[in-house]
């Protein structure tokens, strides 16, 4: 029989939303200046990928997918200010935003077993941040809805395709001219539109909070999140 998730600890804000619509950014932000403690999901589910290709499993095939994310040696940190990304012991930080990371970890993503295994370990990460510094953001695609539906804050971080699009193109090639606009285009709306297949992350669930960046420039968005928290603490 499952059993019962117990309760986290510490004040969680759950914050969701697509790609290049600022959650990494603002939610260590957020977290820095609530001296929260700050986990990164999708670092996880792509630290995966790399341990996979790493140890030569082919993506394709499920089960062997699985038995990686069950014996996955993953260490996370959470400090916002440094926060550590680390598989069997190597620093893997830096590797895991590589271009051939982020075009296959959709598929790693998508194996539903694997979804659970990780729910399970984000839970735990979040309990052990929250009850360190009292509190924790946690980001990612799922957290509002499945991860940490009991989160005090959920927020769905959004913003227009055009501006995620001219974020993520003006962060990879230091500009946002139509054609790094172009060359950017399948980072965002085709992996957005895989993952979108197992998360529901553009639009808010019940209860959770829509945060619309499209006009607002980065501290105006640390600032809007802020404000929902402060509200739900208040
Ligand atoms: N409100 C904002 N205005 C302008 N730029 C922003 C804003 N928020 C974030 N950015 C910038 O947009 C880029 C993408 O942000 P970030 O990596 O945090 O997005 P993300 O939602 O975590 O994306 P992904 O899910 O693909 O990892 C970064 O360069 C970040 O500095
Ligand atoms: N809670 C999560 C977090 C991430 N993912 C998947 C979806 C993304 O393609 C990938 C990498 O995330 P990113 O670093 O771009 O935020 O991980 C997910 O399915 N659930």
């Amino acid at each position: 029989m499952t059993q019962p998730d117990a309760q986290l600890s510490g004040f969680v804000v759950a914050i969701d939303g697509p790609s290049g619509s600022g959650k990494s950014s603002v939610s260590k932000q957020v977290a820095r200046t609530l001296d929260f403690g700050y986990l990164d999901t999708g670092a996880m589910y792509r630290a995966l990928t790399w341990w996979c290709l790493e140890e030569g499993v082919d993506l394709a095939d499920e089960a062997a997918v699985i038995d990686a994310a069950e014996a996955f040696p993953l260490t996370i940190g959470t400090d916002p200010d440094a926060p550590t990304v680390e598989v069997a012991g190597h620093d893997v930080a830096a590797d895991i935003r590589e271009t051939r990371i982020s075009t296959q970890v959709s598929a790693v993503a998508g194996v539903i077993p694997v979804r659970e295994i990780m729910r399970r370990l984000q839970r735990r990460l979040i309990s052990e941040a929250g009850a360190s510094r009292g509190g924790v953001v946690a980001e990612g695609r799922d957290i509002t809805t499945v991860v940490a539906p009991d989160a005090p804050v959920r927020i769905l971080l959004t913003a227009s395709e055009e501006a995620r699009l001219a974020r993520r193109s003006k962060e990879l090639h230091g500009h946002d001219g139509a054609e790094a606009v172009a060359a950017t285009r399948s980072q965002i709306v085709d992996r957005d539109k895989a993952d979108s297949a197992v998360s529901q992350f553009t639009v808010a669930a019940d209860g959770v909070t829509t945060v619309d960046t499209s006009d607002l420039d980065f501290d105006g968005s640390v600032a809007a999140v802020l404000q929902v928290v402060a509200a739900a603490r208040a």
